[in-house]
């Protein structure tokens, strides 16, 4: 196979003063429009088909392979080629990888085409940006740390003597952390805390910086923010794992339904108390859970507050495994060390294809408790139970 794969890159790099990347527009995959069969997604096709030619890196035979293969199932449908002789290796390989392509329909091909373009073209700009591994510069954050080795982006909350409250800068730092994260050689990225706490949830200080246009503009601001935190979280575009490593409240909770995975320690609870502070469910939580858990089970959590147990947050969908907390940590990242080595576009594209049927609810979902939200902060109910906590006469 590798004497095959050295003569297709050959082949493929014949034209000799063509860079890689400009022999790798092989002629057939070149777009000719002829006008027919025009559909919604024939723009991203032709784009992504441009996309391809300015790759800076060569994406290798594999690959190469089964774009050939999408474009052909593409534009003509399934493979109506006669099959090449066993010596012609070159057609031989690109027969095999269209003929593999069986009966699936020209529009999915299309988008998976598109898809794998666009996974290709991030990877290939982050790589011009950064190499994985432990040295890997990184950029300063005052309340995370960011790492990146073997393969994962680690960003962990590092406010511990808040328990990980999330202040103002901190969601904005974690924004700026998740697109970073979403464009660097990463597999996969994972999320966790320092500390005793994942996050105690919002830091309830926020809503004591008071803007010259009053608490209705410092409520717009937040509302705002929040809708742009939460999106970040919705159009991740890698596996996307949490390691929660101890109690997690409110907004740390909620996301955690944007999440692939969440692995727990046994010392983890769940708890999102928004009707003790007089707020409504965040993170998009108000469809999630009741999705992941039913709605009874949501509203056990989202209106009366309980708190779950690890375990029982595990039973009820939320939380992927629970381990104990004295093997937490060395389990969970073994097992995470081996994810990372699965195949990285594979990865993408089939969480792009999990997720997708859900985007364009969830984007909705957030702009509607946002805009919700927006109006329960003015409201006498949140404002006095933050006072209540922020005077140190509650806590949860
Ligand atoms: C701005 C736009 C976005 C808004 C999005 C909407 C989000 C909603 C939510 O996330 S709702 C949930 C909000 N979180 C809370 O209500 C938790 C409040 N904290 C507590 O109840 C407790 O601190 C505790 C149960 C988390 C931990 O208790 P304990 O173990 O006894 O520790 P301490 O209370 O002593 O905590 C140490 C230190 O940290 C401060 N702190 C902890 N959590 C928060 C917080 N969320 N906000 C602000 N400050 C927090 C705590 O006050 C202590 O400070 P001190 O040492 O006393 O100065």
């Amino acid at each position: 196979m590798a004497g095959v794969a050295g003569r297709l890159a050959r082949n493929w790099c014949r034209s000799a003063v063509l860079s890689p990347l400009q022999v790798f527009s092989f002629p057939s995959l070149q777009l000719h429009l002829s006008g027919t069969a025009m559909r919604a997604s024939q723009d991203d096709f032709e784009n992504a088909m441009n996309q391809v030619k300015l790759l800076k890196k060569d994406p290798g035979n594999e690959v190469k392979l089964k774009l050939y293969a999408l474009y052909k199932q593409a534009t003509e449908g399934p493979c109506n080629m006669p099959k090449p002789g066993v010596f012609d290796f070159i057609n031989k390989a690109k027969w095999d990888a269209w003929n593999a392509l069986g009966s699936l329909p020209k529009e999915t091909a299309r988008q998976n085409y598109v898809d794998l373009v666009s996974s290709l073209s991030s990877s290939s700009e982050s790589s011009s940006q950064g190499k994985p591994g432990a040295d890997r510069e990184q950029q300063e954050y005052e309340n995370l740390v960011v790492t990146s080795e073997d393969g994962i982006t680690k960003i962990m909350f590092n406010r511990p003597t808040r328990k990980n409250a999330i202040s103002t800068q901190m969601y904005q730092e974690i924004m700026l952390a998740l697109k970073a994260a979403s464009k660097d050689d990463s597999t996969i990225t994972v999320v966790t805390g320092n500390g005793d706490y994942y996050s105690s949830g919002n830091d309830l200080a926020n809503f004591t910086d008071i803007p010259p246009g009053g608490v209705e503009e410092k409520a717009k601001q937040s509302a705002i923010m929040l809708r742009d935190f939460v999106d970040t979280f919705i159009d991740f575009p890698k596996p996307l794992i949490a390691v929660v490593n101890g109690p997690a409240v409110g907004i740390s909770v909620t996301t955690l339904g944007l999440f692939d995975a969440v692995y727990a320690s046994d010392k983890a609870t769940f708890h999102t108390p928004f009707s003790h502070l007089g707020l409504s469910p965040e993170g998009c939580a108000s469809y999630t859970f009741p999705k992941i858990m039913g709605p009874a089970k949501a509203t056990e959590m989202l209106i009366f507050g309980k708190k779950l147990t690890a375990r029982e947050a595990c039973a009820q969908g939320l939380v992927t495994e629970v381990f104990p907390d004295s093997t937490f940590q060395k389990e969970v990242w073994t097992r995470l060390k081996a994810y990372s080595k699965l195949p990285q576009n594979s990865m993408r594209i089939s969480k792009q294809v999990i997720r997708k049927i859900e985007k364009e609810k969830l984007h909705a979902v957030n702009a509607e408790e946002c805009s919700v939200l927006q109006k329960r902060w003015l409201s006498d109910e949140c404002m006095n139970a933050t006072m209540n906590f922020l005077s140190k006469r509650s806590k949860l």
